[in-house]
């Protein structure tokens, strides 16, 4: 049995991964063809490399088919009810950093503060005799943080991409969504609420609390810690 190392696939995080294994003399080889989702590990033995989407990494983790994933602590946080209770934080990367937000409409001159779309939600409901509705694909961290808030009056609608577009489309008057340079808010005309930060995420290497150690992966586990130093 080997120590299963889940890295993504493709994307932003797979190159860097890959170049943060390589600075601690592992070396992390996608194998056959480009689009054959096949690994290889060289410099410390007993691994095997899995390439999954990033956003399944936390669920393997969770399930312990791999002990070791790369992915984001926002999807972390998202996927996994209770994560300290699944995964172990082993290093976070220094790359894929980004904010998940909250930003309404730039033109919304009243409301800067989550008090302030508290108050629109609610004349928001009076007026069109529906619920404020906020765009986004982290349901738990962003329905966690309003709750906590005491923002009360407002739905969710599911968005998996290109979310800031909802605004402009009408499904949404609000989006929660990660942002790294914020061009994608500015370009569509949306302003983050100053106290609207809901998690800093960065590319963050896991352990899988629940996944299986034999030997042989309790070797391979000691001899990656020791490079990670
Ligand atoms: N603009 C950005 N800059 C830096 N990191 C980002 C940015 N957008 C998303 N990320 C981070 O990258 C990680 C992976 O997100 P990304 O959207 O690249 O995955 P994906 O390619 O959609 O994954 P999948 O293969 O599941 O579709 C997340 O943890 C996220 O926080
Ligand atoms: O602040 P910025 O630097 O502009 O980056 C933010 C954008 O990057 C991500 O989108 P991605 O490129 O993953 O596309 P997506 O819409 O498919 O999620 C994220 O969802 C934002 O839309």
């Amino acid at each position: 049995m080997s120590l299963k190392l889940g890295v993504p696939s493709k994307g932003r995080l797979m190159e860097k991964s890959f170049a943060w294994f390589e600075k601690r003399g592992i070396t992390l080889s996608r194998t056959g063809s480009d689009r054959e989702y096949a690994g290889h590990v060289d410099g410390v033995d007993g691994v095997s490399l899995v390439l999954l989407s990033a956003g399944e990494i936390p669920r393997e983790l969770a399930a312990g088919r791999i002990h070791l994933g790369i992915t984001g602590t926002d999807l972390v946080h998202e996927k996994l009810p209770r994560w300290e209770q699944q995964v172990q934080e082993v290093a976070p990367l220094g790359f894929g950093q980004a904010d998940l937000i909250i930003a309404v409409p730039a033109c919304w001159v009243d409301v800067d503060t989550l008090d302030d779309l508290d108050a629109a939600s609610s004349a928001f409901r009076a007026r069109h005799g529906h619920r404020l509705r906020i765009a986004t694909k982290y349901h738990r961290l962003v329905r966690e943080f309003l709750t906590d808030a005491g923002v009360a009056d407002f739905a969710l609608v599911d968005s998996q991409g290109a979310t800031e577009g909802t605004v402009k489309n009408e499904t949404a008057e609000a989006i929660a969504d990660i942002t790294s340079t914020g061009e994608t808010l500015r370009a569509n005309h949306l302003k983050i609420l100053s106290d609207g930060v809901i998690l800093k995420s960065q590319a963050t290497l896991w352990r899988s609390r629940t996944a299986a150690y034999g030997p042989s992966e309790k070797k391979a586990l000691d001899a990656i810690m020791e490079r990670l130093g």
